[in-house]
């Protein structure tokens, strides 16, 4: 049908350019018979706009779209090697045709390039070869396809590029090669870790609730938006080393399809590098401070003093190439971030830039951390992550030996329940170690481990339990002693106070008699 159109279109243009003298007095009537002839609009989308010589983000977003289709539909496609990986994505080659359905109605999508009409060699791509899309539809659809269809194309198109995407795994640059040829604040890795919410081991319910929060916030674009808040969300993960709590920022990243930013903090040299490291995140990821209490000396107790600028001369004269070294490693190595920087860099203005990013804090000491970094609204979720229990067991049994249940699980909840045993310990021995070693093998040896951690564990108590008698029984005796010396001091005082009156009776009494004889003045010189 389009073809047709697309023939009377042809003949017009002909036309007007061989007689043009003839169609001068149909001008004034061409709209309408063009519009008689050729009922349709036709948007056109380049890939590079302007004068910019970047590809455009929409012609980007529409082939992504259109590759449901292409794949299908049309003839010739062209490979492109998706950057940053290995896969293949197909997109039509130019002049093909393919169509697209929408609400009942149909439509054209089109491919093609422009030809430069100058014989010159240019460094800049869009010139050389600038590829556009043509979307075709009756113009009784014109409200439709603008109001609706396209902002369809757009959100497919971004969910299908961020669906298909190799998410990255940054880390920190010293400040040192931020500039140069490189010039980058953070360096990255494909990241590929499989942790999944499904193997997750921790309590099913805190589990669900956890991917429901997440999910929940990727789709709540609008609603911060309502509430005239970022649209972001800060979770703190604490509990004892290996109880999984980098295990669960991976869970994320991959529930999510999100980036990670591993930001090392003590490789940040102040509030302004923080700040800088903040802007050159790109949306859509996790900024992940693990063990927050280690990172940082956040109330500045544990910096060194500072030396005086004596001590520093008379340092340098005595060794300079010493006393250099010495000042590189300082640089390198004080942090002057501070945790109102801190605060700042979570919820001050310029975290506002950008949208849908996560930050996530780990500790396993919550109570080290200062309450304003993790009150609610900084770090809106607290989750802690514990010693494992027969739940978080299950996963792990099912994961590792595909075992839903079995004999010795009885066994395994009781010991569970008197041990204070990490997942990472129980994962441990549920590996299978040779191909000899069957399931079975493997529960033995984690009830032996369990067994074992038992004794252990009831030999510690009774030696604390030993060691704290002990120490009452001093303390006891301590406070005895000194009961009995404090006693003992008061009768002495009290005896000397007895002393003291007596002394002073028969002080006074003295003096009477001596001022009795005074006063009878039988004494006189
Ligand atoms: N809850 C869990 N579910 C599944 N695997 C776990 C879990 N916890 C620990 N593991 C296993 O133990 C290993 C160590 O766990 P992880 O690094 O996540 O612990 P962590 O809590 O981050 O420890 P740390 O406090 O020392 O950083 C992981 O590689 C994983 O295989
Ligand atoms: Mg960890």
């Amino acid at each position: 049908m389009v073809a047709g159109a697309g023939s009377v279109m042809l003949a017009y243009t002909m036309f007007q350019n061989y007689f043009p003298d003839l169609l001068k007095p149909l001008k004034r009537y061409s709209h309408r018979i063009m519009n008689f002839f050729y009922p349709y609009i036709v948007i056109k989308f380049s890939e590079y706009e302007g004068d910019g010589f970047e590809r455009s983000k929409a012609f980007a977003t529409i082939e992504r779209y259109l590759n449901k289709n292409s794949s299908k539909q049309a003839k010739h496609l062209k490979a492109n090697v998706v950057q940053d990986s290995q896969a293949i994505v197909l997109s039509m080659a130019d002049n093909e045709e393919v169509t697209d359905e929408f609400q009942g109605l149909k439509l054209w999508w089109a491919s093609d390039h422009s030809v430069p009409n100058r014989q010159s060699i240019s460094v800049y791509p869009r010139e050389d070869d600038n590829r556009y899309f043509t979307l075709t539809f009756h113009k009784r659809y014109r409200d439709i396809i603008t109001n609706s269809y396209l902002k369809h194309v757009l959100d497919e198109g971004k969910a299908i590029t961020v669906k298909e995407r190799q998410r990255k795994l940054y880390t920190n640059n010293k400040s040192d090669s931020w500039h140069g040829y490189k010039r980058t604040k953070w360096s990255h890795v494909i990241f590929e870790h499989p942790a999944s919410f499904d193997t997750l081991a921790m309590d099913p319910n805190m589990k669900e609730e956890i991917v429901k929060d997440l999910m929940r916030f990727t789709e709540a674009k609008d609603y911060y938006a309502k509430i005239g808040k970022p649209w972001k969300r800060g979770y703190l993960l604490y509990g004892p080393p290996g109880t999984g709590k980098s295990t669960m920022i991976a869970a994320m990243a991959n529930l999510l399809k999100y980036d990670v930013y591993d930001l090392e903090l003590t490789a940040v040299k102040d509030n302004t590098e923080l700040r800088q490291l903040l802007i050159d995140t790109s949306n859509k990821s996790i900024i992940v401070i693990e063990d927050i209490d280690c990172s940082l000396d956040l109330t500045g107790q544990r910096k060194k003093k500072e030396k005086t600028d004596d001590e520093k001369k008379k340092e340098k004269d005595k060794d300079p190439v010493k006393a250099e070294v010495k000042k590189m490693d300082e640089n390198n190595q004080t942090s002057q971030v501070t945790l109102s920087g801190l605060l700042n860099f979570i919820d001050g203005l310029w975290s506002a830039c950008g949208g849908e990013r996560i930050v996530v804090f780990t500790t396993n000491y919550k109570e080290k951390l200062d309450p304003a970094l993790i009150r609610r609204g900084r770090m809106d979720k607290h989750i802690e992550l514990s010693y494992c229990s027969f739940e978080a067991f299950k996963v792990l049994a099912m994961n590792y030996l595909d075992l839903k249940s079995h004999q010795l699980f009885g066994r395994i909840d009781e010991l569970l329940q008197e041990t204070k045993t990490t997942p990472a310990d129980v994962a441990e021995n549920l590996m299978l170690k040779s191909t000899e070693e069957d399931e079975e093998a493997c529960l033995l040896r984690l009830i032996k481990a369990l067994e074992e951690a038992k004794v252990k564990a009831e030999e510690e108590a009774k030696t604390k339990a030993e060691e704290e008698a002990k120490a009452k029984a001093e303390e006891e005796a301590k406070a005895k002693a000194e009961e009995e010396e404090k006693l003992k001091a008061e009768k002495e005082k009290e005896e000397n106070g007895k002393e003291g009156v007596k002394l002073n009776e028969e002080v006074k009494e003295n003096g009477e008699v001596a001022n009795g004889v005074k006063e009878n003045g039988d004494i006189s010189h």
